[in-house]
């Protein structure tokens, strides 16, 4: 049987009016969810540890702030919107100790759930509302009055009421404007760790950039390898978003598709396909979950010395000097350190 797709008609914010909703963290989902539930007429809470970057911020957007035991004290739903890495000492020393019964912990992402690195009461429900799609889309989508897709899941039932809340806050976030699907927090954290590394953020930036090094490398400049390789990938993957691959190869020319088909398939071989496998499995049996977290314990030093050599790449200062022709590209200035909620689409 198909599986089912909750959208509006389906959802309503009835479980959660008269609930007191806290939001632990204010970064990329966390501002999201808390100014898209705010805007659905919900009554919304911010968590946050004292020397949070983010408190201001969400102070001027007109929510409270409160020390996070205080918000868990205070609240019935607590979706918990701190990095996977943080959420353990998070938990361990501010959530878990305020979880009475009754009360509903949400997460958006099923990692720190299904890897077990914490241990959630017998007493309590456990859901899970992913928006597929990074929060600062949740937002802006949800001020031009479209959503971002997502999953729902429950893991624990206790209320029996579990999955009506987990399918209001879905409604409240925007999400069942587009369509809601449920799924389980082994398949949600398997996939998208899978999706992120593999395809969206991995597979496409390695990609981007090879494209980008062969063209330089050959002697041609930079900026033919920048609208090629990056500027054009957003316009051909929009067309695919629209109408799939196929409806993306009726607006392409035929040299092109003929190259798609006969070339594409030669780039992205078989070996590509068994090294995805073999990541599949590195992620089910908890392999890369046990290597993120032990690279976050000892101080991230490869992951910031990979990110600073990202940053510095030609194609980052290529770009920069190309999107400053296109005013309506939104020319956000990634300034380091900032809180992820500065950047932020504005209250309906
Ligand atoms: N980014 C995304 O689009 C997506 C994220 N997710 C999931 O959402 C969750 C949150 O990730 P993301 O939004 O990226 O996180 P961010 O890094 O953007 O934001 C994390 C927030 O948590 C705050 N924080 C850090 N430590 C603490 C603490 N000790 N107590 C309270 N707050 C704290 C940070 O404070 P400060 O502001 O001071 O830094 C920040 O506000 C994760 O489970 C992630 O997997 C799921 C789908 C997509
Ligand atoms: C693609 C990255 C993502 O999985 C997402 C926006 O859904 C993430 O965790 O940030």
């Amino acid at each position: 049987m198909a599986a089912k797709i909750y959208t509006n008609k389906d959802a309503n914010l009835t479980s959660l009016k008269k609930k007191t909703l806290a939001v632990i963290g204010f970064g990329s989902q966390g501002h999201a969810h808390a100014l898209n539930l705010k805007d659905s007429g919900l009554n919304v809470i911010i968590g946050l540890y004292k020397k949070s970057k983010s408190r201001e911020v969400a102070q001027k957007l007109g929510f409270e702030v409160m020390d996070t035991a205080d918000a868990v004290k205070a609240a019935d739903v607590i979706f918990v919107a701190t990095p996977d890495t943080v959420i353990p000492e998070v938990y361990n020393k501010d959530i878990a100790p305020h979880l009475t019964k009754g009360k509903t912990l949400l997460f958006s992402h099923g990692f720190a759930v299904h890897f077990k690195t914490i241990e959630v009461p017998e007493d309590v429900d456990v859901i899970l509302v992913a928006p597929k799609g990074p929060g600062h889309t949740v937002r802006s989508q949800f001020v031009d009055g479209k959503g971002v897709p997502g999953l729902i899941a429950v893991h624990q039932d206790v209320s029996g009421k579990a999955h009506k809340t987990a399918l209001a806050w879905a409604r409240g976030v925007g999400c069942t404007r587009a369509g809601v699907f449920e799924t389980n927090f082994r398949e949600e954290t398997v996939t998208d760790l899978f999706g992120e590394q593999v395809v969206l953020c991995g597979g496409a930036s390695a990609l981007v950039k090879a494209g980008f090094e062969v063209l330089v490398e050959a002697g041609y400049q930079p900026e033919m390898a920048y609208f090629e390789c990056l500027h054009e990938l957003k316009l051909i993957v929009d067309l695919m978003n629209e109408s799939g691959i196929a409806g993306m190869r009726f607006s392409i020319s035929e040299t092109a598709e003929y190259g798609d088909v006969t070339v594409g398939p030669k780039i992205i071989d078989a070996s590509v396909k068994k090294r995805m496998e073999k990541q599949l499995k590195v992620i089910e049996d908890g392999k890369f979950a046990k290597e993120w977290t032990k690279e976050y314990e000892t101080g991230c030093k490869n992951f910031n010395a990979l990110r600073k050599e990202g940053a510095d790449h030609q194609i980052e200062k290529v770009g920069e000097k190309l999107r400053s022709t296109m005013s309506w590209i939104k020319q956000t200035k990634l300034k380091k350190g900032a809180s992820q909620a500065s950047y932020v689409s504005s209250s309906k």
